[in-house]
C-alpha cells in the first residue's frame, strides 16, 4: 500500500473541491480546507499523515474510528452506493470469519472433511435439529456431550447428505448413524423396511439392534435382526415384512435371500459383486447411503466416489489408525510354545480382567480353551463351529463378568462393544494391519484406556512392518529395526489375508500322547459307525433270511441256493470289516 492508498484509505468519505468553500460543508478540517489544492500538495501532506498515523497504530487497533485531523472523523461512513457494498463486504467477512472459527472447531476435534457445503459441527446434544426425545434417550443412555464423529456425521446427515466416515474405533460411530435415521423414519409405518444396516457378523447387528432400540425408545420403531435364514424365508415375503421398519443383517445372509425367486425378502422402500446386488435391491426414491468404519481400503473409497453423489469424506483422527487410548506391545515369543509360555506368565504376573484373546480360527481357538480350561481361570471360547445359543450366552456372560478370558476369532474382531475390556492379548498375529486395528479396538473405548499385547514368532514377519506403523502412528514406542524392515511383496501379504499360516496346534500335552488319544477318538468313531451299520445289514438280511427260507422249502435242493446266499452276505458284511481291518474291532452283532 503506498502512501496514496492510504490517504484515500484515511480520507474516504470527505470531498475535495477546489473551492475552498465547499469542504467547510462535509466538515473536514481547516488544514485539509486550506492546504489541499493541488495533487503534488495532497500527496505530501499523506505523506505526513501517513508518519503520523504509523505512529499512532495503536489507535488503529482500538478503535474503528480514527481521528485524522481537527474536525475531520473517519467513522466508515460512505456514501450511498459504497454503504451497499459494504454490507457485502462485511458479510462476506463475517462468513469468513465464521468459516474461520468452524475450522478452528473442526482442528481442536481432530475431524477433517472433504466435500462442498459442510455443515458446522454441532458442540452439543442440544444443538442437533432432531426431536426432543432423541436427545432425552441420548442423555439417558449417558452421554454428555457429542463424540468428534457424532458433532460432524449427524449434522450432515440430517441434510441428507451421503458420507463415507470414518473414526477411530470406540468413538461412537453407531449413534452418529443411527441418530438421523431414527429422526427420518419418525414413527413407525407400514410400509415395509424403510431403513437398512448391513454389518459385518451377526454379533454386531445384535449390538446396533439393542442401541437402535434404546435411542429410539418411545418411538415404536420396529428394528428387525436376521437371525434364522430358515425362518426369515417365511417371514420376510413381500407382504409380511411390512411391518418392520428397519432391517439390520449381515450382506451374506440378505444376499441370500434376495436370491430366492421371489426375493425372500423386499426392500422397495428405503434408505438404498454383494453391496450393488443390495443397491439394487434399495429402489427406494430418495435413498441415501452412509457408511461408516474405523478403517477403509481405497476400493472401498472408489466405490463410494462412484455411487454416492455429492459424497462427503469425513475423517476424525488418521485413516486406518489404530485408536490413541490403547497402549500396545509386540512381544516376541519364539516359537508356538513360547506363545502358551508368555501368556500363562502374563497371567501369573496379573492381569486385570476382562481379558480378550484373539486367535487364527476356531480349531485353535478350541485348542486353546482346552489347555486354559484347566489353569483355573474362567475362561470360555466363541467361534462359528459354536451354536448360536452357545454365541450368546458366552457373549452374556462375558459382558457380565463371569467370565474372565474369551477366547474368540476374527468374528469378534469388528465393532463389537464390550464395555471396559482391559487387555486385548493377540494370541496369534493378525492377518493385516487392518484387522489389527479392529481388534485392538476391543479395548479402549468411549474415552476408557486399554492395553494390547501382541505376539509374534519368526514367521510372523510379513506384516511386521505394517503392524509396527501403526503402532507408531498411535504413539506407541517400537524398536526401530520394525519400521525399516523390507516390505513384503503385496502377494505375501495379501495371500495371509485370504488364509491364515499353518501353525503348531496349541498343547502342551506330547505329540505319542495326542497321537494315542486321536487313534483311540477315531477308534471310537469308527466302532460306532461299525456297529450302526452292520446293525443295519443284519436286520436287513435276517428279512432276505426269512423270505428266503420260505422260498427254498417250496422248491427242490433249495438248501443248498440258500446257504451260497448266506455266504454272499457274509462276503458282503466282512468287506466292511476288511476296510478297516487292522483295527481290533469285534462285530458282536455279526
Ligand atoms: N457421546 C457419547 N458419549 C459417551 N459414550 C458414548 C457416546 N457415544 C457412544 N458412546 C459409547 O461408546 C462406546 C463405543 O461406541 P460404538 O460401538 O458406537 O463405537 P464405534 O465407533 O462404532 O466402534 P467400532 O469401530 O469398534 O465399531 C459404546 O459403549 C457407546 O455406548
Amino acid at each position: 500500500m503506498d502512501a496514496y492508498d492510504i490517504f484515500k484509505k484515511l480520507t474516504k468519505g470527505a470531498k475535495f473541491s477546489r473551492k475552498p468553500g465547499r469542504l467547510a460543508k462535509d466538515d473536514v478540517g481547516d488544514v485539509i480546507k486550506q492546504e489541499i489544492h493541488t495533487k503534488s500538495e495532497i500527496k505530501r501532506e499523506t505523506e505526513v499523515i501517513v508518519q503520523e498515523e504509523m505512529k499512532s497504530v495503536e489507535d488503529m487497533n482500538e478503535g474503528n474510528s480514527i481521528t485524522l485531523l481537527s474536525g475531520f472523523n473517519n467513522t466508515g461512513r460512505r456514501g450511498k452506493k459504497r454503504k451497499r457494498g459494504d454490507a457485502q463486504y462485511d458479510e462476506r467477512k463475517r462468513k469468513l470469519l465464521d468459516e474461520e472459527q468452524v475450522n478452528h472447531y473442526r482442528n481442536l476435534n481432530n475431524i477433517n472433511v472433504v466435500g462442498r457445503h459442510v455443515p458446522e459441527p454441532s458442540k452439543t446434544f442440544d444443538d442437533y435439529k432432531v426431536d426432543v426425545d432423541i436427545i432425552e434417550n441420548l442423555k439417558k443412555c449417558g452421554y454428555k456431550e457429542p463424540t468428534p464423529i457424532q458433532k460432524q456425521a449427524v449434522p450432515l446427515m440430517l441434510e441428507g447428505r451421503q458420507i463415507l466416515a470414518c473414526a477411530p474405533t470406540g468413538s461412537g460411530k453407531t449413534a452418529a448413524f443411527l441418530v438421523p435415521i431414527i429422526q427420518a423414519l419418525h414413527n413407525p409405518q407400514r410400509k415395509g423396511f424403510r431403513a437398512l444396516i448391513l454389518c459385518p457378523t451377526r454379533e454386531l447387528a445384535k449390538q446396533t439392534q439393542r442401541e437402535c432400540v434404546k435411542l429410539s425408545d418411545g418411538r415404536g420403531l420396529r428394528v428387525h435382526v436376521i437371525s434364522k435364514i430358515k425362518r426369515a424365508l417365511t417371514q420376510y415375503g413381500s407382504n409380511s415384512s411390512q411391518k418392520f421398519d428397519i432391517l439390520i443383517t449381515t450382506p451374506n445372509r440378505l444376499c441370500y435371500l434376495l436370491k430366492q425367486d421371489p426375493p425372500a425378502v423386499s426392500l422397495t422402500k428405503g434408505f438404498r459383486d454383494q453391496l450393488d446386488e443390495i443397491l439394487t435391491a434399495c429402489n427406494g426414491k430418495d435413498r441415501k447411503i452412509v457408511m461408516f468404519s474405523a478403517t477403509y481400503t481405497p476400493i472401498v473409497a472408489k466405490w463410494c466416489v462412484h455411487n454416492m453423489k455429492g459424497l462427503v469424506r469425513v475423517t476424525v483422527g488418521h485413516r486406518n489408525a489404530a485408536t490413541d487410548l490403547v497402549e500396545q506391545e509386540l512381544l516376541f515369543v519364539g516359537n508356538e510354545q513360547g506363545k502358551l509360555l508368555a501368556f500363562r506368565d502374563l497371567v501369573r504376573k496379573g492381569l486385570s480382567p476382562p481379558v480378550l484373546v484373539f486367535v487364527q480360527s476356531k480349531e485353535r481357538a478350541q485348542q486353546l480353551f482346552n489347555e486354559l480350561i484347566y489353569d483355573g481361570i474362567n475362561v470360555d471360547a466363541i467361534h462359528a463351529d459354536r451354536t448360536q445359543l452357545q454365541r450368546d450366552n458366552t457373549v452374556r456372560s462375558f459382558r457380565e463378568g463371569r467370565i474372565w478370558f474369551l477366547i474368540c476369532t476374527e468374528l469378534m474382531a469388528r465393532g463389537i462393544d464390550f464395555k471396559g475390556v482391559n487387555l486385548v492379548i493377540n494370541y496369534d498375529f493378525p492377518p493385516s494391519a487392518i484387522s489389527y486395528v479392529h481388534r485392538v479396538g476391543r479395548a479402549g473405548r468411549a474415552g476408557r484406556r486399554g492395553k494390547a499385547i501382541t505376539f509374534f514368532t519368526i514367521e510372523d514377519t510379513v506384516n511386521l512392518r505394517s503392524i509396527a506403523h501403526v503402532l507408531k502412528e498411535s504413539g506407541c514406542e517400537v524398536p526401530p529395526y520394525m519400521l525399516t524392515m523390507k516390505k513384503n511383496p503385496k502377494k505375501e501379504r495379501k495371500q495371509l489375508e485370504k488364509s491364515a499360516p499353518k501353525r503348531d496346534d496349541i498343547t502342551t500335552t506330547p505329540w505319542y500322547e495326542r497321537l494315542k488319544r486321536g487313534k483311540r477318538r477315531k477308534f471310537r468313531e469308527i466302532n460306532a459307525k461299525l456297529k450302526k451299520t452292520s446293525k443295519e445289514s443284519l436286520n436287513k438280511s435276517n428279512d432276505k433270511k426269512d423270505d428266503k427260507k420260505k422260498k427254498i422249502s417250496k422248491k427242490s435242493g433249495g438248501r443248498q441256493n440258500w446257504q451260497k446266499k448266506q455266504e454272499e452276505n457274509v462276503i458282503v458284511n466282512f468287506l466292511l470289516i476288511k476296510n478297516i481291518k487292522s483295527m481290533p474291532i469285534r462285530f458282536t452283532s455279526l
